[in-house]
């Protein structure tokens, strides 16, 4: 049987912080790929970097690593991700389904929109973002036969948030994102004012 994660995100920008996660789950986890999945209008929060921007991003980010790839599909940018997510075990079938994400967004979990039918589809690989990662009982017990584990996993305290204001404030982001991505934020000037 195949293993594929999924990582969803707003991903503006993608760092290492996510990279590593990803690259964490494949290798402990033996999956046979990443498929990262850019959220082209989250819910919840108002992504400062176009959709295009940011998928692109994922994509110089993701270039050099096989197993690692966006989704299967053209259309992404009208296609939501979480019916994307819900989808995809149509185009891989006899395959175990995870869920990457970070401990703040797994919180969350028991709000989110189709949250009953991702949950019967995905084991949630819950990625710690703090030292003191627990996951609240209540959290787990609002869902009736949630899959999910813990990922040891070196905190990284990276945030999408932290580089858009060393943009702003013009600090250097060399070492936060690959390369790639801090060249392609800076030749397109994102992040500025
Ligand atoms: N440093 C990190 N370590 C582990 N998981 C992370 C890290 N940064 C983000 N994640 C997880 O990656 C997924 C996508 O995150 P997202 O693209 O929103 O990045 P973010 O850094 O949390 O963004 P922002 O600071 O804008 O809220 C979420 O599940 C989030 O919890
Ligand atoms: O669909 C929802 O209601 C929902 C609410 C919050 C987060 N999510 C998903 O959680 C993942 C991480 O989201 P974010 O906002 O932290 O980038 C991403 O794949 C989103 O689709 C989904």
């Amino acid at each position: 049987m195949r293993r594929i994660g999924v990582f969803g995100g707003t991903f503006d920008p993608v760092h290492w912080g996510h990279l590593l996660a990803a690259e964490t789950a494949f290798s402990q986890l033996s999956l046979d790929k990443v498929i990262w999945l850019p959220t082209c209008d989250p819910p919840y929060k108002q992504a400062a970097g176009q959709f295009k921007e940011r998928l692109e991003m994922v994509r110089l980010a993701i270039a050099e690593r096989p197993g690692f790839s966006t989704l299967p599909i053209d259309n992404l940018s009208t296609t939501d991700a979480i019916d994307a997510a819900i989808a995809l075990p149509n185009l891989y079938t006899n395959t175990h389904w995870y869920w990457i994400l970070g401990i703040d967004a797994f919180m969350t979990l028991p709000r989110w929109r189709k949250r009953h039918e991702l949950v019967s589809v995905y084991e949630w690989v819950v990625v710690p973002r703090t030292t003191n990662s627990q996951i609240p009982q209540q959290v787990v017990q609002q869902l009736n036969d949630l899959r999910w584990q813990i990922l040891p996993m070196p905190i990284v305290q990276i945030s999408s948030s932290l580089i858009r204001q060393y943009c702003r404030d013009r600090c250097s982001i060399r070492h936060l994102v690959p390369q790639s991505v801090g060249d392609y934020i800076e030749r397109h000037n994102l992040y500025s004012a």
